[in-house]
């Protein structure tokens, strides 16, 4: 990629560049990659944000744009060293259409793969997911489990079945040949549920307990054991990954890294009271204060209204059979291949991780 490692002379793509995860790696690479002398930010919506990234030394341009348009993605890639591509639909709430879904996410991820053949761009980093492991659609636990533990990945929504199609198609593409002769090196990172600054979900519990007078009920036992990872540090996976996949491209090409970092592994309410406690919420009840199968029940209630009503308005609650079903099952990774293979260690420890996000919790306190 580089002659000389202080020289800026790399061009770099961000798809989804605007989202959650998306600004946190565009801040990252600004302030982490010496090389850079162009950032390119490709989103079908783009934030006011991106304004002040303008005055700095590399050159930001942003792009509005959408990933299912090929011509639109070509147009992004030409000339770009590397890609990372972190623009998805997110959507377990059934907010959007299983097509749209499976249109954004893979033929999306198609079209970025397709591009960069087209265009001669060698690197492509893919933002996959845990969910394209689990929990598969029987609940079974994943424990502890890194990227070789065995697991029966079956799925039946929309968001994880497009991601493994589209992770596939990332991997399947390593080594294909790009415009030039060369071959394409690709890889998909696998964060778990991402946290920190900018995390809706978060945001959302936070004023539904200031609605219900500072105080959450508990819903899921807390012997149910989730891993989640810090948003910085799931973009500082990103950062490196895009550095060191020239170099180490026959180690690091067609591979999978699951991204996690040392946060601690508590149920999926707990790990949340983390920063909403601070922030004055209390968690009420050692024990869900609902037995499973009203909830159970609750959801199936939860997405016949939502088709009922579907014609009217949008009804989309947090709670549906799929959501629960993730919610209540133990999903924990625990991994060093990321280390091993490209020296990533955390950047930001659990402390200031925490600090982080309360302190934004607490600051985005207005703006529900
Ligand atoms: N939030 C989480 O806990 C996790 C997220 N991921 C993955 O990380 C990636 C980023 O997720 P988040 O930042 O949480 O989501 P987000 O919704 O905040 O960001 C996604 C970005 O993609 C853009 N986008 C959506 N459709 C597009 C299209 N057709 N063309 C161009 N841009 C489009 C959106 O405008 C948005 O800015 C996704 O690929 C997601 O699957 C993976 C694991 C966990
Ligand atoms: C009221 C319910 C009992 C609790 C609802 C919590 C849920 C909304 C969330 C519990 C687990 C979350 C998912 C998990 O962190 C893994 C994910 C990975 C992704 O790639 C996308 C997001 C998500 C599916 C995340 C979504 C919200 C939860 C289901």
């Amino acid at each position: 990629m580089a002659n000389s490692a202080q020289t800026q002379e790399l061009v770099y793509l961000v798809t989804g560049g605007c989202g959650f995860l998306g600004e946190h790696v565009v801040r990252m690479l600004l302030q982490r990659e010496p090389r850079l002398r162009e950032l390119r930010i490709f989103d079908l919506h783009l934030g006011p944000w991106l304004e002040e990234l303008k005055t700095g030394p590399v050159q930001v341009t942003a792009i509005q744009g959408d990933v299912t348009q090929a011509h639109e993605v070509a147009a992004a890639v030409a000339g770009a060293h590397v890609v990372i591509h972190t623009a998805g639909l997110v959507d377990v709430f059934g907010k959007t259409s299983p097509e749209t879904i499976h249109e954004v996410n893979v033929q999306g991820t198609q079209n970025v793969i397709e591009a960069c053949v087209q265009t001669g761009t060698r690197f492509l980093i893919y933002t996959s997911s845990m969910e394209v492991v689990g929990p598969n659609i029987k609940g079974q636990p994943f424990y502890r489990g890194n990227e070789n533990t065995p697991y029966e990945a079956v799925h039946r929504h929309p968001y994880p079945c497009s991601k493994a199609l589209a992770e596939r198609l990332v991997l399947e593409a390593n080594g294909r040949e790009v415009l030039g002769g060369l071959p394409l090196v690709t890889c998909a990172l696998r964060p778990t549920g991402i946290y920190g600054e900018g995390h809706q979900i978060m945001k959302d519990f936070y004023h539904q307990g200031l609605r219900l007078g500072g105080r959450l009920f508990r819903a899921i036992p807390a012997s149910v054991e989730h891993g989640r990872v810090y948003v910085g540090n799931v973009a500082w996976m990103h950062v490196l990954v895009a550095r060191e996949l020239e170099h180490r491209a026959a180690l690091m090409g067609g591979q999978v890294y699951f991204c996690y970092d040392n946060s601690p592994y508590k149920s999926y309410e707990d790990f949340n009271m983390e920063f909403l406690g601070p922030c004055g919420l209390r968690l009420v009840g050692t024990r869900p204060l609902m037995p499973y199968w009203l909830l159970v029940l609750l959801a199936a209630l939860n997405t016949l209204l939502q088709w009922l009503l579907r014609p009217l308005l949008l009804y989309a609650p947090l709670l549906n059979p799929y959501t629960l079903a993730v919610a209540n099952t133990t999903f924990t990774v625990s991994t060093d291949k990321a280390r091993r293979h490209f020296g990533y260690e955390p950047l930001f420890s659990w402390e200031e991780s925490r600090t982080r996000t309360i302190h934004w919790v607490q600051t985005a306190e207005g703006s529900a």
